[in-house]
């Protein structure tokens, strides 16, 4: 077991912790990807454990699905679920009214199609997450192989009539080889000035042949949790106008971290 992690871990892992608290026995739960992600799906097993949670997971990636099996959540998939109660998921940016940029683990497609089908979705970030305006971190876009840098040219050519590209876009690499996505398709990041406008972005963005999904989640999240390093717990809700803090105490038990030995 790690002896400690480190501030960033540690503010995830409490995001994570406290966001489990949302879910209740007979839940269908959406289990998102990335690191924060993986915090939860480890805290849900925990509660399955010590608390006999009854709880059924929909993962939105092969990597989720391993990490569900490993710490014992039981899973299917969404045709089986078809509509869950809660989806809990990471994310790269959030902004103040909930919008996200999502995907920086290539999983953006499923966590769409997954949040999409949720009553409510609950982002779990570190407080860095948060920005003024979206656009810092590179939004990714699943394009399908075929004819990908056509694809390419044409949202760098709508990039630049809307006036948000800052460099030339990249395909996203796995070494030497395109990275592909679990659904087999590639990933080309955006590099762009600050989205003004990102509800009118994600739609032009999708209306591009050969743009499968973007990353920016638009009225899609509810709720914002928010760890800090020591411990403290910001709860944001859009619909009900709330913030709440207090604090997730940091004793992970030894078993929690046995799919990391
Ligand atoms: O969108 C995602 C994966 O596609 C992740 O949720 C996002 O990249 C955040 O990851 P992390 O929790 O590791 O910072």
């Amino acid at each position: 077991m790690p002896a400690d992690l480190n501030p960033i871990d540690k503010a995830k892992f409490v995001a994570a912790k406290r966001a489990t608290e949302f879910v209740e026995t007979g839940m269908k739960v959406g289990l998102g990807t990335g690191s924060t992600a993986a915090w939860m799906v480890r805290c849900l097993g925990e509660r399955i454990r010590e608390e006999g949670l009854r709880v059924v997971g929909v993962p939105t990636s092969s990597r989720t699905a391993e990490l569900a099996r490993q710490v014992g959540v039981p899973i299917t998939t969404l045709d089986e679920a078809k509509w869950l109660d809660l989806t809990i998921d990471g994310a790269d940016e959030f902004d103040p009214n909930l919008a996200l940029i999502k995907g920086g683990g290539a999983a953006l497609l499923q966590e769409k199609i997954v949040a999409t089908a949720s009553d409510q979705m609950i982002v779990i970030a570190d407080a860095a997450k948060e920005v003024a305006q979206l656009g810092a971190f590179p939004l990714p876009v699943e394009v399908i192989p075929f004819g990908w840098q056509t694809t390419k040219a044409l949202i760098e050519e709508t990039l630049v009539s809307l006036d948000v590209l800052s460099r030339e876009c990249s395909l996203r690499m796995n070494g030497a080889k395109p990275l592909m996505t679990d659904e087999s398709n590639y990933i080309v990041d955006l590099h762009l000035k600050r989205i003004g406008n990102p509800r009118q972005l994600a739609l032009v963005l999708n209306q591009i042949p050969g743009v499968v999904e973007n990353g920016l989640f638009i009225d899609i999240c509810d709720i914002v949790v928010i760890g800090h390093g020591d411990g403290r717990v910001t709860v944001r809700d859009i619909n009900a106008g709330s913030e709440s803090d207090d604090f997730v105490e940091f004793k992970p038990s030894d078993n929690i971290f046995a799919d990391m030995e």
